[in-house]
């Protein structure tokens, strides 16, 4: 589905990532791991082609997105849920939703299966985004990305700063997400226990590298929540 190469990136003078190659595969959950500041965000960017790319190359359903702007690339398919949720605070719940069918055309009705997996958005349909919790507010990005029709879902700690009970939620959805069969996901989490339970694969970077990486359920016997805790 995603296969990147060699990607190296820098800002000015400073090297961020330092030859990453890896594969994201359809119907499973890539969790991507690392503490603040290893490159993870500066990685996502460059897969949607927000960062231009230095050297390396990377390709999408089979095509070379290596110089595609970033909205060829999600006309493409690839949704991205940003760190920070950046949904549009004064538009309603719909709208926003509405936001997200905007890039897929002939298609005017938001996917039932969004409201199936987060209830709380159909009972919010008319609030305003910037009304709701943080956690709902997540939700609602989710939602959104989901609205595209995505083949390859990508998500930006999507865990970050929300309540244990609405995490879970989450973690339901992308494990429903992934079953499907339809779509690969790419996760970065730095909450371990979120990123193990989903994880079919896992990368673990560390300054623009990866130092760890293999498949999900080896995680706990590769040591992977000690060398995250280092
Ligand atoms: N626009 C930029 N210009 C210069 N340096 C940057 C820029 N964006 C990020 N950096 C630097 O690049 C490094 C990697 O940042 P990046 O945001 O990719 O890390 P991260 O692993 O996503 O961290 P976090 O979890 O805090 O988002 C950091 O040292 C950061 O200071």
């Amino acid at each position: 589905m995603l296969k990147v190469e060699s990607l190296h990136q820098a800002y000015g003078g400073s090297h961020i990532l330092r030859g990453l190659s890896f594969e994201v595969k359809t119907g499973e959950v890539t969790t991507l791991l690392g503490r603040n500041g290893v490159g993870k965000t500066t990685l996502l960017k460059s897969l949607m082609g927000l960062v231009k790319t230095r050297e390396g190359s990377m390709s999408f359903d089979g095509r070379d997105i290596t110089h595609l702007p970033p909205h060829e690339r999600v006309k493409a398919g690839i949704g991205y849920v940003p760190q920070g949720r950046e949904i549009f605070p004064r538009l309603t719940v719909e709208e926003n939703l509405l936001m997200g069918l905007a890039t897929r055309p002939g298609s005017s009705k938001i996917p039932e299966r969004i409201f199936e997996m987060f209830p709380v958005l159909a009972k919010m349909m008319h609030r305003r985004g910037g009304d709701l919790s943080g956690g709902q507010q997540q939700q609602l990005a989710i939602g959104r990305a989901l609205a595209m029709g995505p083949k390859l879902l990508i998500l930006d700690e999507p865990t970050e700063g929300i309540q244990p009970s609405i995490i879970k939620d989450i973690e339901r959805a992308i494990r429903m997400l992934a079953q499907t069969g339809e779509m690969a996901i790419l996760l970065v989490e730095q909450y371990y226990d979120f990123a193990e339970s989903l994880a079919d694969q896992y990368l673990l970077m560390e300054r623009g590298e990866f130092i760890m990486r293999g498949r999900g359920e080896t995680m706990p016997q590769d040591g992977v929540r000690e060398a995250l805790a280092v």
